[in-house]
């Protein structure tokens, strides 16, 4: 069924500067880009190694990869936090040297300041940027409202569920009207059943936005459900091993979904190549322990 079911279309070759299968120009991208670190007993450590990567205005790419391969490390290039040790990341066709505007994160921890309550930690970020009190208020209430914690904007962030703490981060970030979301495996700690219900949440928010989103997870079925591409990373020193367009239809129930032949077919493809790259991760893991 993989084989004949048009739902997934695989690239294998890394993309070499422009995406002649995107129609616009790319909002994010990765040339040639290697991050080396240092190692604590000496030498050097190669987390990604000659990444090329294009993401689209608009568009929802998920990175998945083996375990500790560089996932974080790719966000973090984008996100301008670390330079490249070769090669270059640009934003917007512009070379990125420090953090870029209108770029928002979502990482597994919460990023709620515990003594403020709910529309304070939503009113933070327009109020870091200048905003009057009120005014950032008046617009941090339209997004608790539309994170469904409208009845909670006086609480605090012990007070409400992971869940509901999950709302208030989506909320925190979308509140800045970012053109760019780096997630990095925001829903990783929740239950099953609440992230799920946080996937939906994501998608009905992000659909209004024309955000382009890099999401980083460990779930091939999270990626699946929510992306409109997932790019497998390789197993250490990470590059690009393949790329895959999910042409499963918007809007999407993630919870519905995951159930379709489509998405089967899909989760096949994808595994096949991302089981080689997590059996070498674990070898090269148990020759190391
Ligand atoms: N600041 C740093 N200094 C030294 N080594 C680092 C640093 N950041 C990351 N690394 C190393 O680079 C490699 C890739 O790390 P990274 O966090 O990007 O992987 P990941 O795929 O996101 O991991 P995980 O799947 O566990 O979330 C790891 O071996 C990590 O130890």
């Amino acid at each position: 069924m993989p084989s004949t079911y048009p739902a997934a279309h695989e690239r294998h070759e890394p993309l070499p500067g422009a995406d002649s299968g995107q129609r616009t120009a790319p909002l994010i991208e990765l040339r040639a880009a290697t991050k080396r670190f240092p190692k604590t007993g000496g030498g050097i450590h190669t987390a990604i190694q000659n990444v090329n990567l294009n993401v689209a205005p608009g568009e929802f790419v998920a990175v998945v990869g083996p375990t500790g391969c560089g996932k974080s490390t790719t966000l973090s290039l984008i996100s301008g936090l670390q330079p490249a040790s070769d090669g270059e990341t640009y934003v917007r066709g512009e070379l990125v040297t420090g953090i870029p505007k209108r770029v928002g994160y979502m990482f597994q921890s919460d990023a709620t300041l515990p003594w403020q309550t709910v529309l304070d930690n939503v009113a933070s970020g327009p109020r870091y940027q200048g905003m009057g009190r009120s005014e950032a208020r008046d617009k941090a209430r339209v997004w608790v409202d539309r994170v469904g914690l409208a009845k909670f904007e006086k609480y605090y962030p012990h007070q409400l569920s992971g869940g509901m703490r999950k709302r208030v981060s989506l909320a925190q970030t979308l509140v800045n009207e970012p053109e760019i979301m780096l997630m990095d495996e925001p829903f990783s700690a929740l239950d099953v059943q609440t992230r799920q219900l946080m996937q939906t949440e994501l998608l009905r928010l992000w659909s209004g936005t024309g955000a382009a989103i890099v999401f980083v997870t460990h779930d091939l079925e999270e990626a699946i459900a929510l992306a409109d591409r997932v790019v497998v990373m390789t197993a250490s020193p990470a590059t690009i091993k393949a790329e895959f367009t999910v042409t499963l239809p918007r809007p999407r129930d993630v919870e519905e979904v995951r159930l379709t032949p489509e998405f089967l077919a899909i989760y096949r493809q994808v595994w096949n190549s991302l089981r080689e790259e997590v059996d070498q991760a674990r070898a090269a893991a148990s020759l190391a322990g």
